[in-house]
């Protein structure tokens, strides 16, 4: 999965979510982000749908409730046939080991399930002032995705600055997801731990989350290869040759 930008469908209805596919219709099938707000207005029929037209898709719920109540949730979602889905790490062990059993119990094997660690949206402020957290944010993270693989997930969501921890803590196979993708000289908004396509993918990101750079962009289609294009550039950096 090393290096692929997936594009968060962050809208409140199927049909601009479809209007946005079809601009980008000459594009290889992409990978795609549903979220909430689009999860709760489309449902889970337009998810599946989105899966036969050939789509690879990240639903992107972040699970984060009492074990049972998760285990549930992760059964239904295997149902779908979607390829990613999301829990806060921060629900814990038990609650991280119940998805990961519903997940093997549901026979969906290719379900990967990715733990949130800190959102990219907050900072090192917000989480020693606000959340009580002591500590870094790097070392907060680096702990959130420890007891996640430990937990048997699949990999971890984090911002590019902690992506290089991660991986050499999970190996290869343990997935950083990075979202807070700017390309240079675009603003955060709400984000805070942000970082360019290339620098994120040059530092091992396996998926880089993507959303309103593309999908308020004059240009999606344009924008969208134009951060897939960054990407192969950080991969040829990084191996001296296309990789
Ligand atoms: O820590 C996190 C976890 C998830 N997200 C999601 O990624 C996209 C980013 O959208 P942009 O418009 O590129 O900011 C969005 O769907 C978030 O829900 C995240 O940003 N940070």
């Amino acid at each position: 999965m090393r290096g692929r930008v997936v594009i968060a469908l962050d809208f409140p209805t199927a049909e601009e979510a479809e209007a946005l596919l079809s601009r980008l219709e000459a594009e290889e099938k992409p990978f795609v982000k549903v979220g909430m707000q689009l999860f709760y207005a489309a449902g889970p029929r337009w998810v599946e749908r989105l899966k036969e037209r050939g789509c690879d898709v990240f639903l992107d719920l972040k699970l984060h409730d009492i074990p049972n109540t998760v285990a549930g949730a992760v059964d239904s979602v295997a149902r779908l046939g979607v390829d990613l889905l999301t829990l806060h790490a921060c629900g814990g062990r038990a609650m991280m080991e119940a998805a990961r059993e519903a997940r093997d119990r549901s026979g969906a094997s290719s379900l990967r399930l990715v733990a949130v660690t800190q959102l990219t949206s907050l900072d090192q402020r917000v989480l020693n002032e606000e959340l009580g957290i002591p500590g870094t944010v790097e070392a907060c993270v680096s702990r959130y995705a420890r007891m996640a693989r430990e937990s048997g997930m699949d990999g971890a969501v984090c911002s590019g600055w902690e992506v290089e921890g991660i991986k050499a803590m999970g190996g290869p196979d343990f997935l950083a997801v990075v979202p807070g993708i700017r390309p240079k000289g675009e603003a955060a908004q709400d984000q805070k731990r942000v970082m360019t396509p290339q620098e994120a993918a040059a530092r091992g990101a396996d998926l880089l989350v993507v959303g309103r750079p593309i999908t308020r962009a004059a240009d999606p289609a344009a924008a969208y290869r134009a951060i897939v294009r960054a990407v192969q550039n950080a991969g040829r950096d990084r191996c001296g040759l296309e990789c």
